[in-house]
């Protein structure tokens, strides 16, 4: 019931420093006394009309001075309860409770007497969405404060350390979860910087460091779903397993479960969870690229089974949880057996040939989003889910107007052994050897790599860049890794000078903006292209700075360019940036630009169209999901 009495003062508004005492309230609200034998009959007949709230008692002692019987004073909510008459009175006056007995009484508020919510509305500002939502994951409470909320994330952390309990640790997300290992980049809000977590899910319990593994407490009810399909004796192949949700309950429920994930920490206590759960003879484990994984383990793996002549009741599962990437790792099953179908190693003419069921999860935008799911799948795989569609299942809703799917198909005896079509067979080389640029609608001139492969060299490096074998704890090794962390010592000074000079750059631009009352130039008084592209180009190269910026600290950038004509290029590199906006500025349909930023961490944007414009984007909200998202930033002539 929304009562402006019982609301915290007024003058916590907008207040970003936790001042308790600023809470304390004094109000009157209706009571009744009534006498203590009597109690216990007039409780359920105001039962819904009592006032609660945090730390408030409704029901308490009050002793009367000349007054022999103990009384008990309860305390009514003012919104419904404005008078005797609003009680049941009738049935109050046979127990003996009367008019005389109801009046007010002054009651102090304090902190301790508000919801957490409660007070976030008290305290944040009117205008903003406030703060909808966090997550527990043990000890942890986790955030993801939008930009306006920014000024008050110590007050909103105070809070939530105060009063979600058995939280010892407030975190917010810093940048959307597009980095390989899709772990947060954290920052510490309130609490200790312990990320060592303890949670459970589905009967099994996890331990991670939640700073350096995927973990997502909303998943819990899609692993639930995949769980239960399981029964005792089925084969789990989980290609993103993470810290075990999936594999973890399917190995003590008594499947056999091949698990593996690239991270090396999300496979550290992947085992370590397998153990604790005691389920670690169940499962086999594994430390590599997902593709590596199917072309390697899981093939190797089917391959036996399919060759036993007892093939058992068991049903086979492939698990594949990577949302914004895992259906271009589909390709890898195309022609996965051809050699053995060709040479009969395997005879797939056998009806004792299981296939496997894929649960592959996809992200979709828009209206018709579950058919773009599946559109999704079936472009990667090079054909159309018949027969062997399980299902296209709504997962959760990760960002407005934006839904994870699963989509759940058999694997065919067409898709593992027919020599797959060229364009795709192209693509599937590419993308195992890492070499290939998925680009869509508009091929781009420039080398690349797909994002997969991306994903994995770019793992490799941030596995191999500054670790030095150290097998013989020897005196070189100590030598080198002291040079290295000298070295990574001037990286980061040059990245803190790099900064500096970006904000200065920053500054520049938004100071070179045209006023409001310049005129606006004649159409015809448009530059040539020519003279137009050097502008853009000169522009751009300010934004080699930032983009260095985020390859020095690790964090990927794309940035996907949308014509009006639909024409659509995604670039990954800087050179490529360059190119493509100099190509699409000197195009006649430059009229707008639809640009998808996926780096969070490129803030500021600057693209110029003609000599006098500047466009900037800055200050664009992060999204708010727990994956990247692009946001769609329409550039226009102004
Ligand atoms: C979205 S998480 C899913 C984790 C877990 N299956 C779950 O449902 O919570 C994706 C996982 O894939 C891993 N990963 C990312 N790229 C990978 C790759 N190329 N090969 C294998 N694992 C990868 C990440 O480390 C992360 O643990």
């Amino acid at each position: 019931m929304d009562c402006e009495l019982l609301k915290p003062p007024e003058e916590v508004k907008l207040m970003k420093i936790l001042r308790r005492e600023a809470f304390c309230k004094t109000i009157e609200v209706p009571r009744l006394w009534v006498k203590e034998e009597k109690s216990h009959k007039v409780l359920p007949l105001i039962k819904a009309l009592l006032l609660k709230m945090p730390c408030l008692k409704p029901v308490r002692p009050l002793k009367i001075e000349n007054k022999v019987e103990e009384i008990r004073e309860i305390l009514l909510h003012p919104t419904p309860v404005k008078c005797y008459e609003d009680l049941p009175h009738s049935e109050l006056k046979i127990l003996g409770v009367t008019k005389d007995d109801f009046g007010l009484t002054r009651l102090t508020l304090s902190f301790d007497n508000w919801r957490a919510d409660e007070l976030f509305k008290a305290i944040l500002p009117q205008e903003t969405d406030g703060l909808t939502s966090y997550s527990c994951i043990g000890h942890i409470v986790h955030i993801n404060l939008k930009d306006n909320l920014l000024d008050y994330k110590h007050i909103i952390g105070q809070i939530l350390l105060d009063k979600v309990h058995g939280c010892r640790t407030v975190v917010n997300k810093t940048a959307a979860i597009n980095n390989t290992y899709r772990n947060f980049q954290l920052e510490l809000l309130c609490g200790e910087p312990d990320y060592q977590v303890e949670a459970r899910e589905n009967g099994s319990c996890f331990h991670f460091d939640f700073s350096k593994v995927y973990w997502n407490p909303r998943l819990c009810g899609e692993h639930e779903r995949i769980v239960k399909i399981l029964q005792p004796g089925d084969i789990l192949y989980d290609v993103f397993a993470g810290v075990g949700p999936f594999s973890v309950p399917a190995a003590r429920k008594k499947c056999f479960v091949l698990a593996n994930d690239l991270n090396p920490e999300s496979y550290k206590w992947l085992e370590h969870n397998m153990r604790r759960n005691k389920c670690l003879k169940q499962a086999k484990l594994c430390n590599k690229d997902g593709r590596k994984f199917i072309l390697e383990d899981l093939k190797k793996d089917l391959c036996e089974r399919w060759q036993e002549n007892d093939i058992g009741t068991y049903s086979i599962h492939i698990t594949m949880n990577l949302p914004s990437l895992a259906v271009e790792f589909l390709n890898t099953f195309c022609g996965l057996f051809e050699h053995e179908c060709r040479n009969k190693i395997i005879d797939f003419t056998s009806d004792k040939i299981k296939y496997p069921l894929v649960h592959v999860y996809t992200f979709a935008k828009g209206l018709n989003n579950e058919a773009m799911a599946l559109q999704n799948v079936e472009s990667n795989l090079g054909s159309k889910l018949t027969e062997n569609l399980h299902g296209v299942h709504f997962v959760r809703n990760v960002a407005p107007n934006k839904d994870m799917f699963r989509v759940s198909f058999w694997l065919t005896k067409e898709i593992l052994t027919n020599s797959i079509p060229n364009d795709l067979s192209r693509k599937r080389t590419a993308d195992i050897n890492g070499d290939n640029l998925i680009t869509m609608g508009r091929k781009s001139k420039n080398k690349g790599q797909s994002q997969s492969a991306k994903t994995l060299n770019k793992a490799k490096k941030d596995k191999n860049v500054f670790k030095v074998s150290d097998k013989n704890h020897s005196k070189k090794a100590k030598q080198v890794r002291g040079n290295l962390k000298k070295i990574k010592d001037e990286v980061n000074k040059k990245q803190e000078k790099s900064d500096e000079a970006l904000k200065e750059l920053h500054k520049e631009l938004v100071m070179k903006k045209p006023k409001k009352s310049q005129a606006r130039p004649l159409k015809s008084a448009k530059k040539p292209a020519s003279a137009n592209s050097a502008n853009v180009s000169a522009e751009l190269k300010n934004l080699k700075f930032y983009i260095l910026m985020s390859i020095m600290h690790q964090r990927s950038f794309e940035l996907h360019f949308k014509l009006v004509n639909n024409a659509y290029v995604r670039c990954v590199t800087y050179n490529m940036l360059v190119k493509n906006v100099e190509d699409f500025v000197s195009e006649p349909n430059f009229e707008a630009v639809d640009v998808t930023l996926l780096s969070f961490d490129l803030r500021h944007l600057f693209v110029t169209k003609n000599s006098n414009l500047e466009y900037l984007i800055n200050n664009f909200n992060e999204d708010n999901s727990d994956e990247a998202v692009g946001k769609n930033i329409v550039i226009k002539e102004k």
